[in-house]
């Protein structure tokens, strides 16, 4: 990736405007410090003083306008960015919008994914479903609908569909159930052009890494007895490296240290038996490691 300076010029972000993304893309970018709109017609929003213009776009155009250079930067899921088509990269993951893309058919009627040929599938997908098709050299139909695709099996148009799942709740609902291995694992992602990217994207990609390492993990103190610090260090190494301190009463110290938020009630267990006392849990805001 390589970067250009314009001087002062706007970072222009374009974030998704309704579905499954919307809100959590603009609570990450309100963690890192943005202004977001308040009002859901708002398709345009300037944030002067970060230098940083943002626009509602429809998600699965986001790819396009990114890969046109037209915008800057994107937050849209990965399946989107896929199907797409566009001229756009992946630069990090966000941590949310999790999905998985599945074909799926009547209840027990499929199995197997070469059971596909000579079917109609129905999907919003279809740039992922074409792909998929030509790669394994299957033959089949692909019709493109714009939603509530698990209905068109049910109303005739089609045979099996391919689709986002997150719950499965939505296809056992419609009777529905997914065959075959996952084609693709999604979440939202940060997406640039690639090449060209203005050095403004920097600090901007700095920020969201920051608050997704402020999500995953979580800061811990505690106090122990000098001669154990060392089993103490091995359960707790941190990021970089733990801080260790001198305490007044002797033979002690105080060690911080960052630790993953998953597991962190078992780590406290496992230093309460090496003798650690005082330990504490505390949230971190947001970080720059
Ligand atoms: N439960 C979910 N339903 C739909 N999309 C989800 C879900 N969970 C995550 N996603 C992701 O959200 C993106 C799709 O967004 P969205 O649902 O807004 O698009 P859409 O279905 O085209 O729009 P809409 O539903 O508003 O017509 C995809 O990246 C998809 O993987
Ligand atoms: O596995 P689940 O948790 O049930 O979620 C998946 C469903 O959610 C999405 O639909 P959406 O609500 O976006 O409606 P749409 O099909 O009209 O886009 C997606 O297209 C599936 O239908
Ligand atoms: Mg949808």
């Amino acid at each position: 990736m390589t970067t250009q300076t314009n001087g002062d010029r706007l970072l222009r972000v374009a974030v998704p405007n309704k579905g499954a993304l919307s809100q959590a893309a603009s609570e990450i970018l309100r963690e890192s410090g943005y202004r977001q709109r308040h009002d859901a017609k708002e398709l345009r929003l300037l944030d002067a003083e970060n230098g940083v213009e943002f626009f509602y776009l429809r998600p699965r155009d986001i790819a396009l306008y990114v890969g046109e250079g037209t915008l800057d930067v994107g937050i849209t899921g990965r399946d989107l960015l896929l199907d797409s088509g566009a001229k756009a990269e992946e630069v990090m993951d966000l941590g949310f919008g999790s999905s998985r893309f599945r074909f799926a058919g009547p209840a027990g009627r499929f199995s197997d994914l070469a059971e596909l040929a000579g079917q109609r599938i129905a999907t919003s997908y279809v740039g992922i479903v074409e792909a998929f098709l030509e790669q394994r050299g299957i033959d089949a139909t692909v019709t493109r609908l714009d939603g509530a695709v698990e209905s068109s099996i049910q109303l005739g148009v089609a045979d099996v569909i391919a689709d986002v799942v997150e719950t499965g709740s939505t296809l056992r609902a419609a009777g529905l159930e997914t065959f075959g291995d996952t084609i693709l694992e999604s979440q939202a992602v940060l997406i640039t052009r690639g090449a060209e990217v203005p050095s403004e994207f920097e600090i901007f990609r700095r920020r969201l890494e920051g608050v997704l390492v402020a999500r995953a993990y979580v800061m811990m103190d505690y106090d122990i007895p000098a001669a154990h610090v060392s089993d103490a260090v091995a359960l707790t190494p941190g990021i970089e490296s733990p801080t260790v301190s001198p305490l007044h009463r002797e033979g002690w110290v105080a060690v911080r240290a960052m630790v993953p938020r998953t597991g962190a009630q078992r780590l406290m267990d496992e230093l309460w038996e090496i003798g650690a006392r005082g330990i504490l849990l505390t949230d971190i805001h947001a970080c720059r490691l």
